[in-house]
């Protein structure tokens, strides 16, 4: 069965935090380069909503406060919640100048905003206690056993044999506080970049009626945008990435792409261990979600380079009931 998306949907697409490159150079080549391939879809006559992930931007934001505390204690030590805030204005700041400068090209309009963006999560949530999140750069085996005696409180693991990286907590996004204003700005025909790396986790702080309180945690991007998605109420969920597919035997000779996924083979999938923790397998769960959520609703996850392919139904892996 093959799934297309036909115009006039409402599309949340998520740019994985891996495929925006290292640098800031790399970020806004790598943006400069998607910027005219999602006004595409909007020239199809799609409304778009775009996320993205953080994870190596969290880490070497975090990184960077620490090493100049060491260096300077004049210069404070950055929590994680902050540094998540730092990352979506980083990140929403090069989305913003690739996507209008091709929105001012193609339609002699600017009206695309950021929106920084924090979302609900448990306090009891369990992930606080089992850190599942891979965030800032791949290192050796070594570099990472060096870090974690010079940070005790910090945790590296193997991410899908492409190295070692620390890992956070990632507790499952709940509510997104700032949605009336995405929705707003959506009426207002916006684009709107919103719930970077999943929004800035927060709690209830149960001291100041109504407010809010950050926690150390990085929500995963993929659970993020699907809850975005479904708050505004989109149709199709993209998820993309570095590779071209979600595969069966990942990294093996016997390795097999998928084109197509039902939401019983992805669960199956899922069980059997097929995707990595923490990198393809929050994917497949999200977009599981999202097919289930509502007849009709569909999930791509493809590549960032080969993203007009994959929305034309030409490359990439699409969940779907
Ligand atoms: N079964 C799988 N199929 C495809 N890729 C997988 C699989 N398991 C793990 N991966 C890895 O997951 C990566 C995507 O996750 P990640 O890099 O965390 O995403 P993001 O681009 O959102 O940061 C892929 O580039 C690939 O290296
Ligand atoms: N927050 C998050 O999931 O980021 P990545 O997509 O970069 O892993």
């Amino acid at each position: 069965m093959s799934v297309r998306i036909n115009s006039d949907k409402r599309v949340v697409i998520a740019l994985g935090g891996n495929a925006l490159g290292d640098t800031p150079e790399e970020q806004i080549q790598r943006v400069r380069e998607v910027g005219p391939k999602l006004l595409d879809l909007i020239g199809q006559g799609n409304e778009i909503i775009i996320t993205h992930g953080n994870g190596p931007q969290v880490g070497m934001i975090q990184k960077a406060f620490t090493y100049a505390h060491q260096v300077n204690d004049g210069i404070p030590m950055m929590d994680l919640p902050e540094c998540g805030a730092m990352s979506q204005g980083y990140i929403g700041y090069h989305l913003q100048q690739a996507i209008g400068v091709a929105l001012h090209k193609a339609y002699k309009r600017w009206h695309v905003a950021s929106v920084i963006t924090q979302t609900e999560v448990d306090s009891e949530d369990p992930a606080f206690r089992n850190p599942t999140k891979p965030i800032g750069a791949f290192l050796t085996k070594d570099q990472a056993e060096e870090e974690m005696a010079k940070h005790p409180d910090q945790k590296f693991v193997e991410d899908s044999g492409r190295g070692w990286r620390r890992v956070v907590a990632s507790p499952i996004p709940r509510k997104i506080v700032e949605a009336p204003s995405i929705l707003n700005l959506l009426n207002d025909e916006f684009i709107v970049v919103c719930s970077g790396g999943g929004g800035v986790p927060v709690v209830r702080d149960f001291s100041d009626k109504g407010a809010y309180k950050g926690v150390a945690a990085v929500i995963d991007k993929d659970l993020g945008g699907e809850l975005l998605a479904e708050d505004c109420l989109a149709d199709v969920l993209i998820l993309l990435t570095a590779v071209d597919h979600v595969a069966l035997n990942f990294g093996k000779p016997d390795q097999i792409d998928l084109e197509d996924l039902s939401v019983e083979d992805a669960e199956r999938y899922i069980a059997e261990g097929q995707f990595g923790k923490g990198s393809m397998e929050p994917k497949v769960m999200a977009g599981v979600k999202f097919a289930k959520s509502r007849s009709g609703r569909v999930c791509i996850i493809g590549s960032l380079d080969k993203a007009a392919d994959a929305i034309a139904g030409k490359s990439g892996t699409r969940i779907h009931a």
